[in-house]
């Protein structure tokens, strides 16, 4: 891929949150407001229709946690009764029509729902690291996407510009640059990209990041596929690999060490750190979102039962306030 190729790729990487650099810009105030007008112009608006990861399908399943967690949290989650969950497969950004062959994020969101009506949020993506530190970034990059009045398309010198001046955009664009989308939803791994905290049962707290690795394998499409695959697959894809059995995938901590970056999701935590299996998800159906259940949930991902917790990533309490305002936009049918 070219440069300008290069660069719209990262850019529709923006389909997902970012921030800006440290520094003095870290410190300019950006409302989620702005950012959700932002991906209403990059991407225009579909009424009642998510503003961000737009195309999806729902499914559902359970969590059947090990006992390994329970030495770092004391969450029901882990309990190693089945837990039921509502789980949502999606494509990054606003448009309805963007291609399954898209250089963007795949996101897997999950609701567990905890005995006696708790409920726990994982709202992840497929690419191990985000292309923001600090909102301002994603609001930057959203603002680079703006389709130009003369062409209808973004400036490429504006991507370029947005990228010259924002490094923390780089790993995840270089990533989504470097790998071939996924042929399936099963066959990604995804990743909760922030750092969050475990809580045993004695109030003692352990940082940890997660990731879901898929039991069918990772596999990407092909360079061919990528020419040749219409732009609707990823939904039948899920619901014919469904039909044929159970798909699973292996939810696994990063236990971070006082030194790892737990406020910044655009950066990675070295690889010798320790891993442990904490248990299995398991999607026995799926289904187009119309209508169906995880159609109408705000996967915020600050919904947290007891036994895990927030850090102080910006990025991570930013998402909260910009999920309210594009779920009751779509919920008012706006
Ligand atoms: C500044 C950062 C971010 C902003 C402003 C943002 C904004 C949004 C918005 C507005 C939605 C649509 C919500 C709805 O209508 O229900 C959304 C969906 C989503 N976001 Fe983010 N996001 C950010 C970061 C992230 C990160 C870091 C991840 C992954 C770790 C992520 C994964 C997802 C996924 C998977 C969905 C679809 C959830 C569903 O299926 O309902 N986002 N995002």
């Amino acid at each position: 891929m070219d440069a300008d190729g290069l660069l719209a790729a990262g850019l529709l990487a923006a389909g997902i949150g970012l921030g800006a650099t440290p520094g003095a810009a870290a410190e300019q105030e950006v409302t989620a407001q702005q950012v959700v007008s932002a991906m209403e112009k990059a991407f225009g608006v579909t009424p009642g229709e998510r503003r961000n990861h737009i195309k999806g399908t729902c499914a559902a399943g359970r969590f059947v946690g090990l006992p390994a967690a329970t030495a770092y949290s004391r969450s029901a989650l882990f309990s190693g009764q089945p837990v039921p969950v509502v789980a949502r497969f999606s494509l990054a950004g606003g448009n309805p029509r963007a291609p399954d062959t898209a250089r963007t994020p795949r996101g897997m969101a999950l609701e567990f729902r905890l005995d006696g009506g708790a409920l726990q949020h994982m709202t992840m993506i497929n690419t191990p690291v985000f292309g923001a530190a600090q909102p301002k970034t994603f609001l930057d990059q959203l603002l680079a996407m703006q389709p130009d009045p003369a062409t209808g398309k973004p400036d490429p010198e504006k991507l370029k510009a947005f990228r010259a001046s924002h490094p923390d955009s780089l790993a995840q664009a270089k990533f989504l640059e470097e790998h071939n989308p996924p042929a399936s939803f099963a066959n990604s791994s995804y990743f909760g990209l922030h750092t969050f905290r475990f809580v045993d049962r004695d109030g003692r707290t352990t940082p940890v990041r997660w990731r879901f690795v898929p039991q069918d394998g990772e596999h990407p499409l092909s360079d061919e596929e990528l020419k040749t695959l219409p732009a609707d697959f990823l939904e039948r894809r899920l619901i014919e690999r469904t039909r044929q059995g159970p798909l699973r995938w292996d939810m696994v901590l990063t236990i971070g060490r006082p030194e790892d970056p737990q406020n910044d999701p655009s950066r990675t935590w070295p690889e010798d750190r320790q891993q442990v299996k904490v248990g299995t998800l398991t999607i026995d159906s799926a289904t187009p979102q119309k209508d169906a259940t995880c159609e109408k949930i705000n996967y915020d991902p600050l919904v947290m039962a007891d036994g895990i917790a927030p850090s102080d990533d910006p990025v991570l309490h930013f998402r909260s306030p910009s999920y309210a305002i594009s779920f009751a936009k779509r919920a008012a049918g706006q």
